[in-house]
């Protein structure tokens, strides 16, 4: 039994390095943004981010398979994107030139393209494949809210390791205006930590526990900002049937999973607003294992398990509720009431 321990300060390394290139992206006027055909935004960022970190995987552990959401067929066609993105690359692995041994550096353009396209894998059910999000949240990082750098590890169908960096998240979440940029990680078994994104690559993260709450009536939820991601209607009224008073608090990206594995919040409700829409395996894999090594339970809106073995999308799920254990079962009863569904069986 492996103890991925090296898996999991790979990736601690791969999401630090790119976040740095996405934070100076987020700082600078040019963001290269580029509408794809699902009319989603991805920018110069996104594109930098996933080669940095595919790099990193691959430097470390050459035969595993990646998931990643983008490719470089834009970079091919437009040389003038190509070379802006290849300036932050070179500029975030010139940057640390100490984590050469640990996670490598990205010779060229063409290298850099060529492992952005590497996270072309098909994902499934066997072997160890890595599921990567460049910019969680594309639409919260150009609006200056938040976004995270999102990478696990699944063995079998099944995530075992990860490591996601916010860099808008407040170190103290006591004091928001204080210093911003945390990084989280988490192997299964092993529980969860975080630690500022300033830290020293090997500091050791803090232990991180979601609230042990029994009672959801001074309960607070969070929820997309798009209300096209999920049913904001529906939240309401779920929140009101389950008695919570507070206002939910809107977050884009995984950046919600994170903040409920530290204790900011405690219920991530995602009620799915089309009947078709697939949750992609990278918008909630290294979320999902936080969530649970910090004492949580993850579940579709049904109160089925996530299966990440299916693909690149959770095609047999249908939206995200996560609470902690002494309530998850009263939201997903709730949840299904607002649905208008009665419970699966295991329940
Ligand atoms: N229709 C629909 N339903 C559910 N989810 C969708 C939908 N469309 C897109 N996406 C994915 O949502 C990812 C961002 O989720 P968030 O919860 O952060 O949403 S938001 O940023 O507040 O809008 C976003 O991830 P990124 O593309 O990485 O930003 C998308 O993969
Ligand atoms: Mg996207
Ligand atoms: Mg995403
Ligand atoms: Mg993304």
């Amino acid at each position: 039994m492996t103890s991925y321990a090296r898996e999991r300060k790979i990736a601690e390394l791969a999401v630090r390095r790119a976040s740095l290139l996405t934070d100076s992206v987020y700082h600078s006027r040019v963001k290269g943004t580029v509408t794809k055909e699902d009319k989603s935004p991805v920018t110069i960022a996104d594109f930098g981010a996933q080669s940095v970190v595919i790099g990193a995987v691959l430097h470390a552990f050459p035969n595993d398979a990646v998931v990643g959401e983008e490719d470089a067929d834009v970079l091919r066609r437009d040389a003038a994107t190509r070379e802006l993105v290849w300036g932050l690359v070179n500029d975030a692995v010139k940057s640390s030139p100490e984590l050469e041994d640990d996670i490598g550096t990205v010779a060229d353009a063409e290298e850099m393209m060529n492992l952005i396209d590497r996270g072309n894998s098909e994902g499934g059910a066997k072997g160890r494949i890595w599921a990567l999000d460049p910019i969680d949240g594309t639409k919260g990082f150009l609006r200056g809210g938040q976004y995270a750098v999102c990478l696990a590890l699944m063995q079998d169908g099944e995530v075992v390791a990860g490591a996601m960096a916010c860099p808008n998240l407040p170190v103290d979440p006591s004091t928001p205006s204080g210093e911003r940029g945390v990084v989280f990680s988490t192997v299964k078994g092993a529980g969860a930590t975080v630690k500022p994104l300033s830290a020293s690559a090997d500091a050791e993260g803090s232990p991180i526990a979601m609230n042990a709450i029994t009672d959801l009536s001074d309960a607070s939820f969070c929820e997309s900002v798009e209300a096209g991601h999920s049913s904001h209607g529906q939240q309401a009224a779920i929140a009101k049937a389950l008695g919570i008073t507070k206002e939910s608090v809107r977050m884009d990206s995984q950046a919600k999973y994170g903040s409920i594995a530290r204790g900011d919040g405690d219920v991530y409700l995602r009620l799915p607003t089309s009947a078709t829409y697939q949750e992609k395996i990278w918008d909630h894999a290294v979320g999902k294992l936080l969530v649970e090594e910090a004492g949580g339970v993850v579940t579709d809106a049904h109160g089925k398990p996530l299966d990440f073995s299916k693909g690149r999308t959770l095609k047999d799920n249908k939206g995200v509720v996560a609470a902690a254990k002494g309530v998850h079962g009263k939201v997903i009863e709730a949840v299904m009431k607002e649905l208008g569904v009665s419970p699966v069986p295991s329940l």
